[in-house]
C-alpha cells in the first residue's frame, strides 16, 4: 500500500483512471483483511498468555510456604491483586510489541531500497531516540519499584478497612486516623510516585515524535540542500517515515506497560514468587502419603520469625516426643510459643536450629509427606465451603449431614454435592464446621489450636470429654492448645510452655481412667 500511495504521488494520476483508485482498494482490504487476522491471533494469544501467567501465580502461590508470608499477609493480598493486574498488560502488549519491531524492520527495509543515505539520517535520529528511552528506563526502574512498593502500602490500609469494619465503626477517632494519618498519606505517596513516572514517559513519548518530525524535517533539508537527491525519492522516503512514526510511537509508549509489568515481576521475585522459579518439585510431592510413624521428636528446635531482633527466639531451644495415639495438651501463657510449636511439629515453620525426626530419621527437605498427617483447626483458621476427604474427593451429602447432625448445625448448614450451603454462622458455629472438615480429611494426628475458646458450655465439655476421647479411642494422636484448665486432667499428657520453653511436662500414670468416666451420650457423638 505504502508503495503504491507512492507511486501515485511521485508520478501522479491521469484524470479519468480509475485503475489506481481499484488498485489502492485492493490494498485496503488486503491491509484490513490482514490486520484483522492479526489482531485475532494476537487476542487469542495474549488471552492464552494472561489465562496461563494467571494459573502459573495461583499455582505458585499454593506452592509458596507458609513461612515466606507469616508475617506479611498483605503482600498476598497485594500481589493476587496488583501484580496480576499489571503483568497481565505486559504479557498482552508482547505480541503487540513484536508485531511492531516487525513492521520497523518492513519499514526500515522498504526505506532502504528507497535511498541508503537518507535511512541512515533516520537512523540516526531514532538511535538517539532508543538511547534516551533506554537511560529514562533506567532511571524510572527505580521509581516503578518504589510505585509498586508505596501501592503495597496502601493494600494494607485497605485491608485495616475490610478487616476492622466493626471497630471503624464504633470509634470515629480511630477511623479517622486510619483515613487521614495512613490512608491518605499512603495514598499521596503513590500518587506522586505515579506523577513522576508518567512525567517521564509522557515526556519520553513526547520527545519521541518531536524527533521523528525533526528527522523528516531534516532528511528533507539535507535531501535537497546537500544530496541533491531527486524531489520523487525525497518525497517516497517522506512518506515511508511517516509510515514508521507508528509502530515506533507505540513501541515507545509500550514502555509503560513494560515498567509497571517488571516492576510486579520484581516484586514477585523478592515475595519469593518468582515466575522463572521451578515449583514442580513441590507440587509432585503434594500427593505424597505421610506413611506409617510411632514416633515425632523436636531435638534442640529453636525458632525465630522473620524480622526479630538478633538473637531473640519465639520458641525453643525445644526436646519434645509425641508418640503415635498420645492425647496432649499443649498450655502456657499468651506468647509462650504454643502456636509457634504447633507450626514447626506441622513442618509448616522449618527449624532454625535442631531438627524433626520421624522415628529417629531426620525430616529432611520433602516435608509434604510429613504435613499430609496433619489435620485440625488453626487460631485464625479459614473455613472452605467444600468438604473433601484426604486424597481431595468430596466427601458424600449423607455423611456431610451426619456429621453436621451431631455438630449441632444439622437444621442451619445445608449440603449439595459436597459444598455447605453457607459459611455465615457465629464463631463458634464456624468453628464447629472446621472441625468437620477435619472429620472428612480423617488424618493421623488432629490438632486444635483453642478451639473450645469460643464453644458454649456444652459443647466444650462435649469437645473435651467426648470428642477428644473419640479420635483417640479411634488411634488417632491429638495435639490440642488449650487454656481450659478444668480439663487438663483429661489429657494423657500435658506440655506447659513459657518464653518459648518447656517448663513441664506432666503425663498421667493411667490414661484409661479419665475417659471412662467421660460422656459419651450417642446424641453428640461424632460421625
Ligand atoms: N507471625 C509472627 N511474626 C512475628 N512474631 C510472631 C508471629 N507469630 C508469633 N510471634 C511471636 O512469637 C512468640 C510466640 O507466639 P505464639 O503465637 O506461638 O504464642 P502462643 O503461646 O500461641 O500465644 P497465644 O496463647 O496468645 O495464642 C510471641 O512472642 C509472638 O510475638
Amino acid at each position: 500500500l505504502l508503495s503504491h500511495i507512492n507511486a501515485m504521488a511521485t508520478h501522479g494520476v491521469h484524470a479519468g483512471d480509475t485503475a489506481p483508485l481499484w488498485e489502492g482498494a485492493g490494498w485496503l482490504v488486503a491491509v484490513l483483511a490482514t490486520g484483522a487476522a492479526s489482531q485475532f491471533i494476537l487476542a487469542r494469544l495474549g488471552g492464552d498468555l494472561v489465562a496461563q501467567l494467571r494459573i502459573d501465580l495461583s499455582r505458585r502461590f499454593v506452592d509458596l510456604e507458609y513461612e515466606t508470608l507469616a508475617n506479611e499477609k498483605h503482600t498476598i493480598f497485594g500481589s493476587l491483586i496488583e501484580d496480576v493486574a499489571s503483568i497481565a498488560p505486559l504479557v498482552l502488549v508482547a505480541p503487540l510489541l513484536a508485531y511492531n519491531v516487525l513492521l520497523v524492520v518492513l519499514y526500515v527495509s522498504y526505506l532502504a531500497s528507497v535511498s541508503p543515505p537518507l535511512l541512515a539520517i533516520l537512523a540516526g535520529f531514532l538511535g538517539v531516540t532508543v538511547v534516551a528511552s533506554m537511560a529514562l528506563e533506567r532511571f524510572l526502574r527505580r521509581r516503578f519499584d518504589a510505585l509498586r512498593d508505596a501501592n503495597e502500602k496502601v493494600f494494607e490500609y485497605f485491608r485495616y478497612l475490610s478487616e476492622g469494619k466493626k471497630e471503624l465503626a464504633l470509634n470515629a477517632a480511630r477511623a479517622k486516623h486510619v483515613a487521614d494519618e495512613l490512608i491518605r498519606p499512603a495514598i499521596g505517596r503513590s500518587r506522586r510516585l505515579m506523577v513522576q513516572v508518567h512525567t517521564g514517559l509522557g515526556f519520553n513519548e513526547a520527545w519521541t515524535s518531536t524527533v521523528i518530525y525533526a528527522s523528516v524535517f531534516v532528511i528533507v533539508y539535507i535531501g535537497y540542500a546537500s544530496l541533491a537527491l531527486p524531489q520523487t525519492t525525497i518525497m517516497r522516503f517522506v512518506i515511508g517515515a511517516l509510515f514508521l512514526s507508528g509502530p515506533v510511537a507505540f513501541i515507545v509508549s509500550a514502555a509503560r506497560q513494560v515498567g509497571v509489568g517488571t516492576a510486579s515481576l520484581r516484586h514477585l521475585q523478592r515475595v519469593g514468587l518468582d515466575l522463572d522459579g521451578d515449583g514442580s518439585s513441590r507440587r509432585s510431592a503434594v500427593q505424597g502419603k505421610g506413611g506409617a510413624w510411632q514416633r515425632i521428636a523436636l531435638r534442640g528446635v529453636t525458632y525465630a520469625y522473620a524480622g526479630e531482633e538478633e538473637g531473640r527466639v519465639a520458641l525453643g531451644p525445644i526436646d519434645l516426643d509425641i508418640q503415635r495415639g498420645e492425647l496432649l495438651f499443649i498450655v502456657g501463657g499468651n506468647g509462650s510459643g504454643k502456636s509457634t510449636l504447633l507450626l514447626l511439629l506441622a513442618s509448616l515453620l522449618t527449624p532454625r536450629t535442631g531438627e524433626l525426626l520421624i522415628d529417629d530419621v531426620p525430616l529432611g527437605r520433602d516435608t509434604q509427606p510429613h504435613r499430609q498427617r496433619f489435620t485440625g483447626v488453626f487460631g485464625d483458621f479459614f473455613l472452605f465451603p467444600h468438604v473433601l476427604d484426604a486424597s481431595g474427593r468430596p466427601l458424600s451429602d449423607e455423611r456431610i449431614r451426619t456429621l453436621l447432625t451431631s455438630l449441632g448445625l444439622g437444621s442451619l448448614v445445608q449440603v449439595e454435592q459436597g459444598e455447605l450451603s453457607k459459611l455465615t454462622l457465629s464463631t463458634g458455629q464456624r468453628k464447629r464446621l472446621a472441625l468437620l472438615q477435619c472429620y472428612a480429611e480423617d488424618r493421623d494426628i488432629f490438632f486444635f489450636d483453642e478451639w473450645a475458646a469460643d464453644q458454649d458450655t456444652h459443647f466444650r465439655d462435649y469437645f473435651y470429654r467426648t470428642l477428644l476421647p473419640d479420635l483417640k479411642a479411634q488411634g488417632k494422636t491429638v495435639v490440642a492448645i488449650t487454656h481450659d484448665d478444668r480439663y487438663f486432667a483429661l489429657a494423657d499428657r500435658v506440655v506447659k510452655l513459657e518464653s518459648g520453653r518447656i517448663v513441664s511436662d506432666t503425663r498421667r500414670r493411667d490414661p484409661g481412667v479419665a475417659y471412662a468416666a467421660g460422656d459419651q451420650s450417642a446424641d453428640h457423638r461424632v460421625g
